[in-house]
């Protein structure tokens, strides 16, 4: 067991898809490896008829359904630890029965008024619940003498700006900014992590890592799926809103951002959040230059996706940086679904050499290293070098430097990102959690382009479901640039 302070994790939204997909395993896996505070109860607020002994049934379920791999040797102490109490998210009466539940599990099992309220529930929900939290004494802003409140809020946080800030501000009306964690899971993976292990704690690439040496950077975040039956859900979102804004622009950060003062969860979202401001606002007129929209060939044919969709399923942007460390080197960003591989990188490309001593060799034979780190699947770092190749010719190679973390870290499985961030918010560390500017420097970013794309609808390119997208987004490039295939 360990020192985490004991508490409360209110979950609600106990029946949705995220809860029976991805909570559920990563409470259990928590739980099963020791890793929870010794007192440590959930508590699910939801509408349905149930009592404990269902919630915990349909919690096994969700076990097998969806994390059939991990052994349930240790599920009987783990159900223990869950609760369920009855109650509409627009009752007070609810709320107030929730209050008396979480006094009465306070007393009997010593979880000191430490609550944790996780809102996997429709964003159209926050609001309301947020506010019968406020109500009803349980968020208890600024108090801090009685155990601590804290509410993880999921994605997506708005809509564009507007709506982001209307989320920030209903928020901050109950919670302060400390207690609330806006949950983006990449920044839960461990490679997304060891970004800043990597650029901090090695001497040798910081010199490095800017406009002189770097000539561009390439972020990729490819699925190999397409929307997977949610064609509903994303129709009305896209691969913009849906991704770019936050995964994406989240990596953007971290391989941009300047070293953090310290290691602590206000100091690397200041340098985050300049990072992402930082990012040359995209003039209207620019828009399509510098933006490339596309769609799947079937997507209009998923079931809940209308047919005449404009919808992109495909995103490549470029950023151009108006900061000292990378003035002239652009940030390409392109995320999208039914690719040719599942996969998510950042590819640093360092500048060609000055080609004196090749002067022989075609410009393409002399290719210029490249940094990459795999955030997923396979996740490792490799450098790609010029070497000889053996023989009589003087000819050059490509070969690689790198590590696997499957090769390297054997017995360590990296765990599900979800598992990390619960167990963030119960340690009080939000270093890796979205600040609200950060999310509105997002949203700043790139609301107008969504107003620009408005007027051009049928600029979205179809692109064959197993092609690495439109052919148009290599007019992003400058010359001599290309697209990875990863
Ligand atoms: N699913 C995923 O993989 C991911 C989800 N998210 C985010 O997580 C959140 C939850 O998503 P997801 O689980 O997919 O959503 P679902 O629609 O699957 O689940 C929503 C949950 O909220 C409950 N709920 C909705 N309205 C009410 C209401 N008026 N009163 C009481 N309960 C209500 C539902 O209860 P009931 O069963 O009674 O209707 C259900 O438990 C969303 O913000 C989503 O954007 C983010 C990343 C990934
Ligand atoms: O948030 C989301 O992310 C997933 C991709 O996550 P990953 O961990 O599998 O890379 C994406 O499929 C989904 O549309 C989006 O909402």
């Amino acid at each position: 067991m360990n020192d985490l302070d004991p508490c409360v994790f209110v979950l609600f939204g106990a029946t949705g898809d995220l809860t029976r997909r991805k909570l559920t395993p990563a409470l259990y896996a928590l739980h099963r490896e020791g890793l929870l505070p010794k007192d440590f109860v959930v508590l699910a607020y939801a509408r349905r008829d149930k009592d404990d002994l269902v919630f915990r049934a349909d919690l096994k379920a969700n076990m097998a359904e969806f994390a059939p791999s991990i052994p349930l040797d240790k599920w009987d102490s783990f159900e223990q630890r869950c609760f369920y109490v009855r109650g509409e998210f627009d009752s007070p009466e609810g709320f107030a029965a929730l209050r008396t539940k979480l006094e009465s599990l306070d007393t009997e099992t010593n979880t000191h008024h430490n609550w944790l309220f996780y809102m996997a529930i429709p964003p159209e929900q926050y609001e309301g619940v947020v506010g019968h939290l406020g109500a009803a004494g349980l968020s208890r802003r600024g108090m801090t003498e009685q155990g601590w409140a804290r509410v993880i809020v999921e994605k997506p946080f708005g809509y564009d700006l507007e709506t982001s800030r209307h989320l920030n501000a209903a928020l901050l009306e109950h919670f302060t900014e400390d207690q609330v964690y806006r949950i983006d899971h990449y920044l839960g993976k461990e490679t997304v992590q060891n970004i800043l292990f990597f650029r901090f704690a090695n001497e040798i690439f910081e010199p490095l890592w800017n406009h002189k040496y770097v000539d561009h950077v390439q972020i990729t975040v490819a699925e190999k799926i397409g929307v997977e039956g949610r064609g509903n859900f994303f129709d009305a979102t896209g691969m913009t809103r849906d991704v770019l804004q936050n995964h994406a622009l989240q990596i953007v950060s971290l391989v941009a951002m300047e070293p953090p003062v310290r290691l602590d969860a206000n100091a690397i979202r200041d340098e985050k959040v300049k990072a992402i401001r930082g990012i040359r606002p995209i003039p209207r007129e620019d828009v399509h230059k510098l933006t490339v929209r596309g769609q799947y060939d079937s997507y209009r044919h998923e079931e809940g996706v209308p047919p005449g969709s404009d919808t992109e399923t495909f995103v490549a942007m470029k950023f151009h940086m108006d900061n000292w460390r990378w003035a002239g080197t652009p940030f390409y960003v392109r995320c999208a679904k039914a690719m040719p591989k599942r996969t998510t990188e950042v590819a640093v490309q360092f500048r060609a050499i000055p080609q004196v001593l090749f002067a022989k060799m075609k410009r393409d034979e002399v290719q210029p290293n490249v940094l990459v780190l795999r955030i997923q699947p396979d996740e490792g770092i490799f450098l790609q070098m010029g070497a000889k190749q053996p023989g009589p010719d003087m000819t050059l190679h490509p070969v690689n430097l790198g590590f696997l973390y499957r090769d390297e870290f054997k017995d360590m499985p990296i765990a599900d990102a979800y598992e990390r961030l619960i167990l963030d918010t119960i340690r009080g560390d939000a270093s890796l959690f979205a600040r609200g500017d950060e999310v509105e420097a997002a949203w700043k970013l790139l609301t107008p382009v969504l107003e620009a794309w408005k007027e051009r609808p049928h600029d979205v390119q179809p692109y064959f479901t197993g092609t690495w997208g439109p052919e148009k987004a290599s007019t992003l490039l400058e010359p001599g640039q290309t697209w990875r295939e990863p």
